[in-house]
């Protein structure tokens, strides 16, 4: 696991934009994370991908809240196309994301995980939730899982409650990447910003791989890197 540190989150944005882009004439397929982390990021790479061909690149993303419908505002599709997709010149038809409201849930599982193989994850983009998780493996996620339904926790439903209306109005469920689908991915960026993410970045680098912290099996793969601000690394650095 490589640390690059930053200043803070827009330092974090600039130098996982300055990551991607170096790398990018190898990247086909892009694997990316909503929340509020890889926003400043998708910033700084709009200008970049104004100007590129995107007819051939695909992008996969890591989950889908089961339930939402991809019109419906809240949806992960909903979110990406405001914050990325719509500014750029890629075809929708090659950005992709679970189908959280389709009517064989498991089959859509399966499908999504084959599509991911079948393509190819070059880079995948992550964010961390507080409670370590990666995409929505949630703690106690096998390590062996592939896409597949979880139940949130309801730490995650208060943490993503902000973009909701109300609190009930946050799924129960969600369509999720598993933790060996994302190590299936040649490479891997995760970055975190701000203090309440200090305690999953610690346990992430300090602890064994283990469930309670799903982003410590990050350590099974040969290619991580992590960009964290200084409030995110408190931990670390003391
Ligand atoms: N499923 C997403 C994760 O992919 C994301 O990493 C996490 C952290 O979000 P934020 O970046 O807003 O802190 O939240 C959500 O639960």
């Amino acid at each position: 696991m490589r640390i690059i540190h930053a200043t803070d989150y827009d330092d974090m944005s600039k130098r996982a934009a300055s990551y991607i882009l170096e790398r990018f004439k190898d990247i086909h397929t892009i694997g990316l994370a909503t929340g509020g982390t890889p926003k400043g990021l998708y910033e700084q790479l709009i200008p970049f991908l104004q100007k590129q061909d995107l007819t051939n690149m695909h992008t996969v993303n890591l989950d889908e809240y089961v339930g939402l419908a991809p019109e419906h505002p809240n949806s992960y599709r909903q979110v990406m196309n405001k914050l990325l997709f719509n500014e750029v010149d890629i075809p929708l038809a090659n950005t992709h994301l679970p189908n959280g409201v389709a009517s064989d849930l498991e089959e859509e599982c399966k499908r999504y995980e084959a599509l991911i193989h079948f393509l190819g994850v070059d880079l995948q983009i992550l964010g961390i939730g507080e409670n370590g998780h990666i995409g929505f493996n949630e703690p106690g996620v096998d390590k062996n899982s592939k896409t597949h339904i979880v139940k949130l926790t309801e730490e995650t439903r208060e943490a993503n409650s902000r973009y909701f209306k109300q609190r009930e109005d946050v799924p129960t469920h969600a369509i999720t990447m598993g933790i060996q689908t994302i190590l299936a991915s040649k490479e891997i960026v995760l970055l975190a910003s701000g203090e309440h993410k200090a305690q999953a970045i610690y346990d992430m680098v300090h602890l064994e791989p283990n469930p309670t912290c799903p982003a410590s099996f990050l350590k099974h793969h040969k290619n991580v890197t992590i960009i964290v601000d200084t409030k995110a690394s408190v931990k670390l650095t003391g």
